[in-house]
């Protein structure tokens, strides 16, 4: 797992081998330990130098060791002990050092890197903080400010920013592993005194408290509720004011609490669901390394209102060659500038080549026609869509992918319109679909497995993490959106407020709670839905609808023409419509007093905890359904959804893994209990498969798959 060769007479070259990112697990940390003894102790080796293999030198800690006992020699004695060596050892970073990855380069005395290397400390993305002496030397290397940065967001740096910060003592586009032999070679017999960064003293500001207490404010403010970027703030601070070995103390103390947390687990979950959607696969065994996606380079997005112009733009930065098609005159005018400006400003800020030349615009959908994939991002409407679909059937050519962006309607349905439906797939963006790293890909009964891996693939080129669903109403995240914002409104009519009910979700984790946010995306879009739905009834007050309870609120703040943030008014008020300031409205709390006077409903104080359990209980039972369905193929295609497209707090896991630690039989209780309560709200009915998996005994998460697919009876 690590390898000593002699290479120039005198260089004792260490290569990591564990494929594929070099992670430290117990059998590299023993290579290490045992290569560098033997190192120190030839005489032929007058200087070391650690690499890689593969073109990576380490992706830090084995994370997947973090869930079992620990063997192997410890982190922290392993790289004191390169520090300590009195021959000079010199890192030669290429693709990443990252996490304990840099830690083990910050023992080294150098650190010589790849142009293209990525470098950073993520632990805080795992819910951990570098307890391998990172939180330790890189404050004393670089500073206290630079390091809390780059500590508390986890964020990757270029080499070039590293050399500039200061901990990367040179930067190469040639080959790294010559360059840092002949830098070991230059530095055999130079003292190696200030190279060891644990003997540094910290550069400390001036004002250390004031300069704390901003931070962890700003800190606790942004983690939403989660720990690891408190703690990873009060460790720079032991670097900033201990000695180096108290300070390591607290590094050890602080992560022994984090390594055990939920979030870290919660967290670590995330990492590899992230990573395990991508092996996607649908109900007839179709499956992401059996289908081979086809080549897309030309791209036409159908219809420049806010989601095309989106879409546009995240298809022209993948580099594809894109049409846009826009048949009101004046709208594509603004989308064009809207488009240009997005990709100019992007370049700017990322310093590449504006796209801006790969984006073609036109009225005509007969310029689609040698588009190897079509997305259709025209106004929700069926019939609008209908439409479409026929057309794009007969100027597109047989193989073209046809693509639409519905965030609800049936995908079969539109497949049906075209000569082609194995070659329709739903690619269903988030706005702003630039920025936003969800895409629902979905399948319908007929789209043929090579189109899902062509929209997968697409996804990935566009830097999204695309997850593949089936087709029902409203796919997974908007379909478990509906109980969650239907369960809000329940409670505005039992005596909540707006107010109470977003404090609760945003207490919880979610950036906004459910009537902010219906603020900012629009009244009018849900209304339009249920109006499509047939439940609007103009005027009409009745809480019944469709044989279950309705609640008209929603309907009757729009037959107000109150929108939300673009009118001024909605579940809040603004100051002026379209600012984003929500303020407590007193008008719409006498509108609920009235309201509740006049359906007789007798209002209640309801606290947090109600709140919870309704809206997340419900949009669980609601996932518990759509796995018992296969729509999605296991919970962390459910999680990753909610975590990337819905705001829901990634140090929670996600709503499926949440509900495993809270823990099943409690989530089921707590459903039967609000069911017994209000028994004519179908979506407290606990689903059938959360009762199949606590009578399965509530296994971990990673093995509901195996009771989902157990065959059941119907009984
Ligand atoms: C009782 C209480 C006791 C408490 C005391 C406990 C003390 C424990 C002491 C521990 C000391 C900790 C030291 C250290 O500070 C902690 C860490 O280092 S945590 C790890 C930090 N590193 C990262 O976060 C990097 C994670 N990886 C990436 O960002 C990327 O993988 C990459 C390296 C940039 C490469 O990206 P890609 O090329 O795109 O490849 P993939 O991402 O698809 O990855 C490929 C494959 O590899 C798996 N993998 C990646 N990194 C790791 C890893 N560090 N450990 C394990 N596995 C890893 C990844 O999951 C992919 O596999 P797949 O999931 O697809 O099967």
């Amino acid at each position: 797992m690590a390898e000593l060769s002699l290479v120039s007479g005198s260089v004792g070259l260490i290569t990591l081998q564990s494929p594929p990112v070099n992670a430290l697990s117990a059998a590299v940390r023993r290579g290490i330990v045992d290569t560098m003894q033997r190192a120190v102790s030839d005489p032929k080796v007058r200087s070391v130098v650690i690499c890689g293999q593969n073109g990576v030198f380490c992706g830090g800690a084995d994370i997947r060791e973090f869930g079992s006992t620990m063997t192997g020699p410890p982190l922290v004695p392993m790289i004191h002990a390169i520090e300590a060596a009195d021959k000079p050892v010199v890192a030669a970073i290429e693709g990443s050092a990252l996490g304990g990855g840099l830690e083990l380069a910050l023992g080294c005395h150098y650190r010589i890197s790849h142009a293209k290397a990525r470098l950073g400390l993520p632990e805080v993305t795992l819910g951990l903080l570098p307890a391998a002496g990172g939180s330790q030397r890189l404050p004393r290397l670089i500073g206290v400010p630079a390091a809390l940065d780059l500590i508390t967001t986890g964020r990757h740096v270029t080499a070039a920013e590293a050399l500039k910060l200061g901990f990367v003592d040179q930067v190469t586009d040639q080959n790294t592993v010559e360059a840092a032999v002949q830098f070991a070679l230059s530095v055999v017999g130079q003292s190696l005194e200030s190279r060891r960064i644990s003997s540094l003293p910290c550069p400390c500001p001036v004002d250390v408290d004031a300069l704390f207490e901003g931070v962890m404010q700003r800190v606790r403010q942004s983690a939403r509720g989660a720990i690891a970027p408190v703690a990873c703030v009060q460790a720079v601070r032991a670097a900033a004011t201990l000695p180096y070995a108290q300070g390591m103390q607290r590094e050890q103390e602080l992560m022994a609490t984090l390594f055990t947390s939920g979030q870290a687990r919660a967290l670590q979950y995330c990492f590899f669901s992230q990573r395990a959607v991508s092996r996607w696969s649908m109900p007839s065994g179709a499956r992401w390394d059996t289908c081979k996606p086809k080549p897309v380079t030309k791209a036409a997005v159908i219809g420049l209102g806010t989601m095309g112009r989106g879409i546009t733009v995240a298809l022209a930065q993948a580099g594809l060659s894109v049409v846009a098609v826009e048949t009101q005159p004046q709208q594509l005018k603004a989308g064009q500038r809207a488009v240009s400006d997005m990709l100019e400003r992007a370049a700017q800020r990322l310093g590449v080549p504006s796209a801006v030349q790969g984006v073609r615009y036109s009225q005509e959908l007969q310029a689609v026609a040698d588009a190897h994939l079509v997305i259709e991002a025209v106004f929700e409407d069926m019939a609008l869509k209908e439409q479409l679909f026929k057309q794009l059937s007969s100027i597109c050519k047989p193989d073209t992918l046809l693509c639409t962006n519905t965030s609800a309607l049936d995908i079969d349905h539109l497949a049906s319109q075209t000569h082609r439906p194995q070659q329709v797939v739903g690619m269903h963006f988030f706005a702003p679909a630039h920025v936003m790293k969800l895409l629902e890909v979905v399948y319908g009964p007929r789209s043929a497995p090579q189109a899902v891996a062509t929209a997968m693939a697409l996804g990935k080129r566009m830097g999204k993490v695309s997850v593949a669903v089936g087709n029902c109403r409203g796919f997974v995240g908007n379909r478990m959106l509906m109980p969650y914002v239907e369960e809000a409104l329940f409670l505005l009519e039992e005596g909540a407020t707006p107010e109470t009910v977003d404090h609760a979700l945003e207490e919880f984790g979610f950036p906004m709670g459910v009537f902010r946010m219906s603020d900012l995306s629009g009244l009018d879009v849900g209304w339009r839905v249920r109006k499509a739905a047939g439940l609007v009834e103009p005027g009409k007050m009745s809480r019944v609808r469709q044989g279950r309870r309705y609640s008209p609120l929603g309907d009757l703040l729009c037959e107000q023409g109150r929108f939300g943030q673009k009118t001024g008014q909605g579940w809040y008020l603004y100051e002026t419509p379209g600012s984003r300031e929500a303020r407590p409205d007193p008008w719409l709390h006498s509108f609920l007093e009235e309201y509740r006077a006049r359906q007789g409903l007798v209002s209640r104080r309801i606290d947090s905890q109600e709140v919870q359990e309704r809206c997340l209980y419900a949009l669980i039972n609601e996932g518990f359904n759509i796995l018992q369905e296969s729509i999605a193929a296991g919970p962390e295609d459910i999680d990753m959804i909610y975590v990337f497209g819905y705001g829901w707090p990634r140090h929670r896991g996600g709503p499926m893994f949440y509900a495993s630690q809270v823990g099943l039989p409690r989530v089921l209780q707590r459903l039967e209990h609000y069911q017994q309560l209000h028994p004519d709200v179908p979506h407290l009915q606990p689903s059938s498969l959360l009762w199949r998996l606590v009578s399965s005994g509530s296994p971990p998460i990673h093995r509901w798959r195996e009771v989902i697919r157990k065959p059941h009876s119907a009984l």
